[in-house]
């Protein structure tokens, strides 16, 4: 029984897809210190959280069996994703399924910015009719800048041109084509400071965001600015908001989060132009089922080793590029597999072509799949479709990955060089219709062989009764053979022998072959 552990308040609607697997447990956890969570986090097999767990590297260390950590919802700040990646243990998100709530709740900020609604409401409760302080503002003619026009930036353009205001935009990582065809002008940075009536922000917390509204950015600004932060707290520094709230420059501010959450002591929640929410951004029933049903539903793809489309620390792709190169990922594995087998010394530098209709692909999470196929049975470590990249430079192994259209007679073709500090060993496979999968070429020779079960590769001169002598070895140990190829160069030159057996074949057997006159070697490889 696998067993999954809910934290932070995940929506019950949204977890009946891991409900309904008859071999996982869900478990729904109550508020845990760092402590309290590294006591039990080595009886899981995955875990879910949305802001307030912090899955830190102790967590992450004290895990045994944790195959997956799923955010439900986007920022996976609160996740060590370097800690995990090297434990490889994959890390899900849920990005699409709150856009909507954020997106409006930054709506709501900016109309409550506009017409100080959570002053005047406050005021009145208190029992003072005061309509003369609570003069505001329209945004319609308004100019809005948003930084960072991602999922939720994007939806906030669309719901503000909806209200009549000018949209403009930074966002560093987005074409103007893109923009242009939402009708956004995209600005630097000073010109968005220098415009905008309004600014939000919608973009992750990195290094290079962080604090990056700050005094500088505030000095850039018009007079009487709003600011809405329904992103990351620590993207606005909230020490020099303050300061320019108090002097008058910035009109209003509105904070959905904060730099230290849970926020309560802030000097800024004295301030009547402020408005702010306890990180609310998502808190909407629709946005939780969307994210609990998305993020159990790649929990389940992750516990099943099948590919998740949201992983934020390993190739993911799009449903539409999964459906085309699935098939290819089980050759890579395998190519990579078969591999492994054939080695002799240490790995140096691994060389992947992709040709034929690959080339038209990207094939990054090929090549992933493959190194892990070649270097999970050959290190202690675990190495997963997460890791395997970072697996391989840490261990000094260069990886090149080149495509080409032209496919050396097959529609596609995948074609392995590893190179060892004993020599250079060639791979190449194909999927010929029907998603039949072939090795096609091992060091050059031509040859047409399965990708399953159990083989005998035997490298040898091109000369009578070897074949005999091999099988001969194979029977007397009472293995079956399925099935043989032979691929040649030349008469008399050196060829391969591939011989199908029904059972792995003994060491002792194999050494009995390597001794056979004409026989080169021999590797046994088992898919
Ligand atoms: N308050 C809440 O409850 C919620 C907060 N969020 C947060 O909102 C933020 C945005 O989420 P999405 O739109 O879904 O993400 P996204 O990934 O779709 O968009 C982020 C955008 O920021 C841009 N960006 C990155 N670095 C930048 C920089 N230095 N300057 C300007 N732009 C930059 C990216 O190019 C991207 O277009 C995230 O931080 C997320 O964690 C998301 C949902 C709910
Ligand atoms: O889960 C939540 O309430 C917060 C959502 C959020 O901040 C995010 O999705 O990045």
């Amino acid at each position: 029984m696998m067993k999954v552990l809910v934290m932070d308040g995940v929506a019950e609607e949204g977890l009946a897809p891991l409900r309904q697997q008859q071999d996982i447990e869900v478990v729904i956890g109550e508020k845990m210190t760092e402590d309290q969570l590294v006591e039990v986090i080595g009886e899981y097999d995955a875990l879910i959280v949305r802001s307030a767990t912090k899955v830190t590297s102790r967590v992450v260390e004290a895990a045994k069996k944790l195959k997956v950590v799923g955010r439900a919802g986007v920022g996976v700040d609160n996740i060590d994703r370097n800690a995990c990646t090297n434990k490889g243990i994959v890390v899900v998100n849920a990005p699409d399924g709150n856009t909507i709530a954020a997106a409006e709740h930054t709506m709501a900020m900016m109309l409550g910015l506009a017409r100080k609604i959570p002053a005047a409401c406050g005021k009145l409760k208190n029992g003072c009719w005061d309509k003369k302080s609570f003069l505001g503002v329209e945004l319609r003619g308004k100019t809005l800048g948003i930084i960072g026009l991602g999922r939720i930036g994007s939806a906030v353009a669309k719901r503000a041109q909806a209200m009549e205001m000018q949209i403009i935009a930074y966002d560093p990582y987005i074409s103007e084509e893109h923009a242009r065809k939402m009708a956004i002008e995209i600005v630097t940075l000073p010109e968005l400071y220098k415009r905008a009536d309004f600014i939000t922000v919608h973009m992750p917390k990195t290094k290079e965001t962080y604090h990056m509204i700050n005094k500088e950015a505030f000095e850039q600004m018009k007079e009487g600015v709003r600011i809405i932060n329904c992103a990351r707290g620590g993207i606005v520094d909230e020490a020099a908001l303050y300061e320019y709230m108090v002097a008058g420059k910035v009109a209003g501010a509105a904070l959905d989060v904060f730099e230290t959450e849970p926020c309560t002591d802030s000097p800024l929640l004295q301030l009547d132009n402020f408005i702010a929410t306890p990180h609310l951004g998502a808190s909407t029933q629709e946005a939780q089922i969307n994210v609990a049903v998305d993020v159990a539903e790649e929990i389940i793809a992750a516990l099943r080793g099948d590919l998740v489309k949201n992983a934020v620390n390993m190739p993911s792709m799009s449903p539409k590029l999964l459906a085309k190169i699935r098939p290819f990922l089980d050759l890579a594995e395998k190519l990579g597999k078969f591999q492994a087998q054939m080695l002799n010394g240490r790995i140096e530098k691994v060389e992947v072509v992709y040709s034929g209709e690959l080339a038209r692909y990207d094939v990054n999470p090929l090549t992933t799949i493959l190194l892990k196929g070649l270097l999970d049975p050959i290190l202690q470590e675990n190495v997963n479709f997460v890791n395997a990249t970072l697996v391989a430079r840490n261990r000094g192994i260069t990886v090149v990955q080149t495509t080409t259209e032209n496919g050396e007679d097959y529609n596609n073709l995948i074609k392995v060089n590893v190179y060892t500090d004993k020599g250079k060993r060639m791979l190449a496979g194909t999927l010929f219709q029907g998603n039949d999968m072939r090795i096609v070429n091992i060091d050059g020779f031509r040859i047409n062989a399965a990708t399953t079960g159990h083989m005998l590769v035997v490298p040898h001169i091109d000369k009578p009764g070897i074949v005999g002598k091999v099988g001969t070895i194979v029977g007397d140990k009472e293995i079956n053979i399925a099935g043989m190829q032979v691929g040649r160069v030349e008469l008399g030159g050196t060829a391969i022998m591939v011989m199908m057996v029904d059972n792995i074949v003994p060491e002792c057997a194999l050494e009995e072959m390597v001794k056979i006159d004409g026989v080169l070697e021999v590797k046994m490889v088992s898919l």
